[in-house]
């Protein structure tokens, strides 16, 4: 078909494995803030989203320090870089790590996992950096609660220009 492919899934229901937990936070506590995370984009998207246990998912998200497995990119030890999520695809697209040497909490002190996921979410399903500052996207670590404050309207219509 000649029609172009824009960068997104092109497949709606899309599964993802949480591989390891952080030491930081509660397991419970990890399980909520990655589903809240992925929640807040498929509120605005025909997507859905599936936890499974164990196989490979679409969306493998793992704690992982400096040289990781096969990973080909790397993390910087405690601050820096938090995360990074792969544009989707098969293999490690859509795949999404974050930095174990981060302290991740869920009471404002270190960095919240739900904040990070949240924008490492939005690459792994195709969205690239905002300019807009009071976008999820934006490229800078911002302490506002989307749980409090809705996706920008940036985000909103860059996620929808993929899976309107
Ligand atoms: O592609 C990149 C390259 C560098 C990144 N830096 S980061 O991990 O420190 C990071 C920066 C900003 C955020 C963020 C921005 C806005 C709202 C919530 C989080 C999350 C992680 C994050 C990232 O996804
Ligand atoms: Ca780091
Ligand atoms: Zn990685």
């Amino acid at each position: 078909q000649y029609g172009y492919t824009l960068p997104g899934w092109r497949k709606y229901n899309l599964t993802y494995r949480i591989i390891n937990y952080t030491p930081d936070m509660a397991r419970a506590a990890v399980d909520e803030a990655i589903q809240e995370g992925l929640e807040v984009w498929s509120k605005v998207t025909p997507l859905t989203f599936t936890k499974i246990s164990k196989g490979i998912a679409d969306i493998m998200i793992a704690f992982r320090t400096r040289v990781h497995g096969r990973c080909p990119r790397y993390f910087d030890g405690p601050l820096g870089v938090l995360g990074h999520a792969f544009p989707p695809g098969p293999g490690l697209g859509g795949d999404t790590h974050f930095d174990e040497d981060e302290n991740w909490t869920t009471d404002g002190t270190g960095f919240s996992l739900f904040l990070v996921a949240t924008h490492e979410f939005g690459h792994a399903l195709g969205l690239s950096h905002s300019s807009d500052q009071t976008a999820l996207m934006f490229p800078n670590y911002v302490s506002l609660d989307p749980r409090k404050y809705p996706l920008s309207q940036d985000d909103i219509s860059g996620i929808q220009s993929i899976y309107g």
